[in-house]
């Protein structure tokens, strides 16, 4: 459900070894393979693609007087004969000397052939031809590695100066945003307070013999706004702001990750009093401990950090921020004290933060009366900073698509649906069927949450496909923010999850693909109330699983042996069959509602949780004559 807007910091400058220091190995090596072509050329043209003879007919060409000059080299005889051949180039034949080489003198002196002479220059010829064959396959060799490295390491050269740091830190003088920026995370910015503190006035704390912190490290699901917030600290320091993420010093080679940790640091104490962002430092910072899998490169990158980190003196007002979604990965050396010994959680916002971070996304944003940013946060329960501020850029799209000068609730409500489930397919049509059927689960789901007393309000209905794959769903909204659940709210929620294929199966007598979210939400809850909330019968209150990852996805590691595990299965299984049965027998029992809502869903594909309610309470008999109840009639009316 995140949409990603990051900002990432992007390497300013990663190519100052660029294209133009490549060319002249290029000329060189264009100009090597022309010489080499030439002089192969050259020599074959004056061979004249002639071949090797019988000395026996050599000494005839000799008594023939056709032999014009002879260059004798070992025990081969370079023949030149008179006769010619293409463009003047005299023929040339090779043979194998077959007697005493006072004899041949004699021969030729005989046959008048004084052009005779023991070869002496070739052998630098030779000397030179076997070092270019040499060369050239190793400079060749050299230059494509060369390029192969550039390619696999984007920022730097392996050749090109393996020490020099390529991936510049991205730098901004001034950041420009302050805490009033980042709404919410109120703990976060008290502690931040502090180390902006530090950095403008570093002699109180010193003075009194306090040790200044090195680091603080921002711990947090992604998108909640911990880059925004470092570069906050920069911004209320009025420092200059060094940001670089833990990937960049990631390389395949060993030790350019470490040289590259050395270069920022210089970089940066040059500049003192800044601040060091490292975003996703796990990337670097992940345990030297096999377990994560070992690194040559990591590793030297990281105890780089560390030397770093313990090398440079605070009082310059010098502070390393970093922030991570996984800091269960990193290496205790990097949590010490002295380095990264303060920890800022930045955590998902609840009610209130979201509440503000709509508020300041939507400064700048023409909203009309009917705004009540308060649903809104309402609505969105889980989503991120990045999340809210991408709602309100929607929304604010969606009414200049509309023609509208001003943002309306109905806008932003759209828009929390656009960032949750994706934008209205409208392309996708349903068969009348397959829309029955549709209608039938999303229905099924609804009715199943109003028949049962601990589960959330009914928003909406809706069977108009999305762009991320649903085919419809149902909307809720809690009253009240929620921290906690009880056992029986999961209960219900996975009654509630179930209702959907249930309602296919009693209806239909068979069941469809679409419930796969469903089934898979479900047993995670259910798996998750026996191993993790003590919520079972038959395990109590043993903790069965390790949560491994608290701030991306929340996923969890089984922490018992086999047998448990089968035990936990059947468990799961059980309290699955338990909720589905129970979501099977509520629709049963209120198969005319079903049916009824299930159709005027199809008819209108949309309906609102009011819309909903008041047929369920038609139907029930329930009177319940109240104003909003009436409103919505007269709605329904026109
Ligand atoms: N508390 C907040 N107040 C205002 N805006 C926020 C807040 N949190 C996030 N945002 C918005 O979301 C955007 C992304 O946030 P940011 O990049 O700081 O998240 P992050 O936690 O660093 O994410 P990641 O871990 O993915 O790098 C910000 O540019 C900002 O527009
Ligand atoms: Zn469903």
């Amino acid at each position: 459900m995140k949409m990603d807007q990051n900002q990432n910091p992007s390497p300013q400058n990663n190519n100052e070894n660029g294209p133009k220091n490549k060319q002249p190995i290029l000329m060189l090596l264009i100009c090597i393979m022309v010489v080499m072509f030439l002089v192969n050329l050259l020599t074959m043209t004056m061979q004249g693609g002639s071949g090797e003879i019988k000395y026996s007919e050599f000494v005839d060409l000799l008594e023939q007087g056709k032999v014009q000059e002879v260059q004798i080299k070992g025990e081969t005889l370079r023949v030149t004969l008179k006769e010619q051949q293409r463009m003047g180039v005299k023929k040339e034949v090779y043979t194998v000397l077959s007697e005493d080489k006072t004899d041949l003198v004699k021969r030729l002196e005989r046959a008048g052939v004084n052009d005779y002479y023991t070869e002496k220059p070739n052998v630098v010829m030779e000397i030179l031809f076997s070092l270019i064959s040499l060369i050239v396959p190793i400079v060749l060799m050299f230059f494509l590695l060369n390029m192969l490295f550039r390619r696999m390491n984007k920022n730097g050269g392996m050749m090109g100066g393996v020490g020099k740091s390529k991936a510049k830190a991205y730098v901004q003088k001034e950041t420009g945003i302050t805490f009033k920026d980042v709404a919410g995370q109120d703990e976060a910015k008290e502690s931040l307070q502090e180390v902006v503190d530090f950095l403008h006035n570093p002699g109180k704390y010193t003075a009194i013999g306090a040790k200044l912190p090195k680091g603080a490290l921002l711990v947090g699901p992604p998108g909640t706004g911990k880059t925004l917030l470092a570069k906050a600290v920069a911004g209320e320091a009025h420092v200059p702001f060094f940001s670089l993420s833990g990937s960049d010093f990631v390389e395949m080679f060993v030790g350019v990750g470490a040289s590259r940790v050395r270069d920022l640091f210089e970089e940066a104490k040059k500049n003192a009093p800044c601040i060091i962002f490292i975003d996703e430092v796990d990337a670097i910072g992940k345990s030297r401990d096999s377990r994560f899998g070992g690194n040559d490169e990591r590793e030297q990158t990281l105890n780089q950090l560390l030397a770093e980190m313990d090398g440079f003196d605070t009082s310059k007002g010098l502070l390393i921020l970093a922030a991570t979604n996984r800091p269960e990965v990193l290496d205790p050396a990097l949590l010490r004290p002295g380095r990264f010994d303060r920890r800022v959680i930045v955590d998902r916002p609840d009610l209130k933060g979201r509440i503000s971070i709509l508020k300041v996304h939507a400064k700048n944003v023409s909203l009309d009366e009917t705004v009540d940013l308060e649903g809104i946060a309402l609505a969105t329960s889980g989503a991120v900073g990045s999340d809210l501020a991408n709602m309100v850029n929607e929304a604010a799209i969606l009414a200049v698509k509309n023609g509208r000068q001003a943002v309306s609730q109905k806008d932003l409500l759209e828009a929390v649906e656009v960032v949750l489930v994706g934008k209205e397919k409208k392309d996708r049509i349903l068969s009348k069927e397959e829309r029955k059927i549709v209608s039938y689960h999303e229905v099924g789901h609804a009715l199943v949450s109003a028949l049962q007393k601990d589960s959330e309000p009914v928003q909406k209905i809706t069977i108009v496909p999305r762009t991320m794959g649903a085919l419809g769903y149902v909307m809720h909204v809690p009253e009240e923010e929620k921290f906690l659940n009880t056992r029986k709210e999961l209960e219900a929620m996975l009654v509630g999850y179930l209702g959907g294929r249930a309602a296919e199966e009693i209806v239909f007598d068979t069941v469809t693909t679409g419930a796969a979210n469903d089934i898979e939400q479900a047993t995670k809850i259910a798996r998750a109330m026996i191993t993790q909330y003590g919520m079972s019968d038959r395990f109590g209150l043993m903790g069965l699983a390790e949560s491994q990852n608290q701030y991306l996805d929340g996923r969890s590691m089984l922490n018992c042996g086999d047998s448990t595990a089968t035990e936990i299965d059947h468990e799961v299984m059980k309290l699955l069959k338990k909720s589905y049965d129970e979501a099977k027998r509520l629709l049963s029992e209120n198969r005319e509602a079903l049916d009824k809502i299930a159709e005027f869903l199809i008819q209108k594909e949309t309906i609102t949780g009011k819309e909903f309610m008041k047929i369920f309470h038609e139907i029930k008999g329930i009177k319940e004559p109240t104003e909003e109840v009436a409103a919505v009639e007269a709605e329904i009316k026109e």
